[in-house]
């Protein structure tokens, strides 16, 4: 997909990663991002995002992902400012150890019931009968596949998400609707999230050849999702060890998949 003149929506638009990814989508110049944030920051970020980045439009609006109905709220303002979507990014998460039980369960609503939302709402204002057809780019986490000691919800929600992204993914459904689904996942990268548990930054210190990443890095495996039309259903790994890749995907050498 060619970024230019795109609309995009990007859940966790004021936080460190979605911030990132705003601005690689305006340096390629996406006509308008909308950052759709439960923090009231997310409107100096868009003020910010405006004057770095004119001409593009960058608007914030204000929701709680969690509640599907003020979600699907965030997809009508979008596709009623500008006429169309073509990018989502559903990136808005959180991370609680194990030791708090409402901060568990609050952490797989929200990295993975949201995030269901997201790409089923994605689907259906970016079908190509309704809409133009786009790319939904879920976060998912190498926690996924490499889990975090004490967050057992937080590593089932980023595994969630890259079995929901590869089911959403799956050629049929492309073919259907014009919308492909990629997951990307990165390993600890410089945002506030780091922050949110004691002694994550110490233990990440000792992990040996494991430096802290940029936003900015990450947003490049981002932009590669979003732009290479071959990419649908991957699953992206960000590490400071190997760079970008993509995880092979060994159901392509399957030649349909099990309907149900
Ligand atoms: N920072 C890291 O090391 C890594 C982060 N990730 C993932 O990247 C994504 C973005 O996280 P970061 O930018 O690092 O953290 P961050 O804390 O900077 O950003 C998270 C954003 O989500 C927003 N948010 C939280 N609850 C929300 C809700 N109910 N509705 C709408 N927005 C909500 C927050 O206000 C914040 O702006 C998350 O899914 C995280 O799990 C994945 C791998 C590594
Ligand atoms: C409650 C703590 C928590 O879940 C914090 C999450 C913080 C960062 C985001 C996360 O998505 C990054 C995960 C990166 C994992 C990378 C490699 C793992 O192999 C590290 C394993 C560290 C360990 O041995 O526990």
């Amino acid at each position: 997909m060619k970024i230019s003149g795109k609309v995009a929506l990007i859940t966790g638009g004021a936080g460190g990663l979605g911030k990132a990814f705003a601005a690689a989508l305006l340096r390629a110049k996406a006509k308008a991002v909308c950052l759709v944030d439960i923090s009231s920051r997310g409107k100096e970020v868009a003020e910010d995002l405006r004057l770095q980045y004119p001409p593009s439009q960058v608007d914030f609006y204000h929701c709680d992902v969690m509640n599907y109905d003020l979600f699907k709220g965030a997809f009508d303002f979008v596709q009623k400012r500008f006429g169309a979507i073509d990018i989502v990014c559903n990136n808005a998460g959180m991370a609680a150890s194990d030791h708090n039980v409402s901060g568990s369960i609050r952490t797989l609503r929200l990295n993975l019931e949201a995030v269901y939302f997201g790409t089923k709402l994605g689907m259906d204002y970016m079908d190509k009968e309704s809409g133009r057809g786009g790319v939904i780019i879920n976060v998912a986490s190498m926690a996924a596949f490499l889990p975090l000691m004490g967050s057992m919800c937080y590593n089932a929600s980023k595994a969630g998400v890259v079995a929901l992204t590869k089911s959403a993914g799956v050629p049929e459904q492309y073919e259907m609707t014009g919308v492909r689904v990629n997951a990307l996942c990165p390993s600890f990268t410089e945002t506030p999230l780091l922050d949110t548990s004691s002694g994550l930054r110490e233990m990440i210190a000792q992990l040996p050849n494991h430096p802290i990443m940029s936003p900015e890095y990450v947003a490049e495996g981002f932009q590669q999702l979003v732009e290479n039309e071959e990419l649908c259903g991957a699953v992206m790994r960000v590490t400071p060890q190997k760079g970008i890749e993509i995880v092979p995907n060994r159901r392509k050498d399957r030649n349909s998949s099990s309907k149900l």
